[in-house]
């Protein structure tokens, strides 16, 4: 399968936040999100077997693993393979997704990060909002917020679909776009029960470092 990086760091989303973590991180994407930090990973990569990958994850010695993209769903089958086979040796496996593919196959002992573009991603009209049905308790829904209709909009999505009785519910503010106390603020005005949450390896490392 085609792999763009791995390396190890700091998790820097999800509820694993602050977490050593190991990251594979496959090439190529579906979507092209106005926002998205990662756009190297379109076109960069080198093929690498499974077996080559859970190598670089043993020599990196990290029980937690985190498959992302670009958009790891597209190579469906390798990334389906490389999940079973990281949780058969005992790692933890997150799977960060973009929600315009199913979910539904992936091994259900892998947490996976939903996440649902909003319309300020320019990519809502490519959800697959029957993912929904296939989320268990331990998985996390992200809804990156650009601006006020978009936190609108994802309140509206969390109620719609019951959100919080399917999985954890986290929004988190688009670097580059808003400011993260805008986002903070609205959420304390409302009283609304999510979880907020800041891309913290850009604090750690900077905001244009890659490969962290
Ligand atoms: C690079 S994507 C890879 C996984 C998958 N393609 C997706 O979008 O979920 C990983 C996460 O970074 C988030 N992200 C990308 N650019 C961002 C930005 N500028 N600010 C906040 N989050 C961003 C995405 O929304 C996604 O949740
Ligand atoms: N430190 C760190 N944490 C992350 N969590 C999710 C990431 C991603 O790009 O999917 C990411 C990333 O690129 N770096
Ligand atoms: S889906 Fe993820 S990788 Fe693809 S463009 Fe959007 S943020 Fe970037
Ligand atoms: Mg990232």
């Amino acid at each position: 399968m085609k792999i763009c990086e791995i390396f190890t760091s700091i998790q820097g989303e999800s509820t694993y936040a602050g977490l050593p973590c190991t990251f594979v991180r496959l090439s190529g994407c579906n979507l092209r999100c106005r926002y998205c930090d990662t756009k190297y990973s379109y076109y960069e990569g080198v093929e690498m077997s499974a077996e080559d990958i859970i190598g670089h994850v043993r020599a990196a010695g990290v029980p937690l693993v985190e498959i992302t993209g670009g958009e790891p769903l597209l190579q469906q089958q390798d990334a389906l393979l490389l999940v079973r086979d990281l949780l058969n040796e005992g790692y933890e496996v997150l799977v960060e997704t973009n929600g315009s593919l199913s979910i539904c196959e992936i091994d259900k002992r892998a947490v996976i990060i939903l996440d649902v573009k909003t319309p300020g991603s320019g990519m809502s009209n490519q959800m697959d909002f029957s993912n929904f049905d296939c989320l268990k308790p331990s998985d996390e829904v992200k809804f990156v917020v650009c601006d006020r209709s978009d936190y609108d909009w994802a309140k509206d999505v969390v109620a719609e679909f019951r959100l919080k009785e399917k999985a954890k519910v986290l929004f988190s503010p688009a670097v580059g776009t808003i400011q993260p106390a805008e986002l903070a603020r609205w959420i304390i005005n409302d009283k609304l029960d999510v979880r907020f949450n800041l891309q913290i390896h850009k604090y750690i490392f900077g905001p244009e470092e890659r490969g962290v």
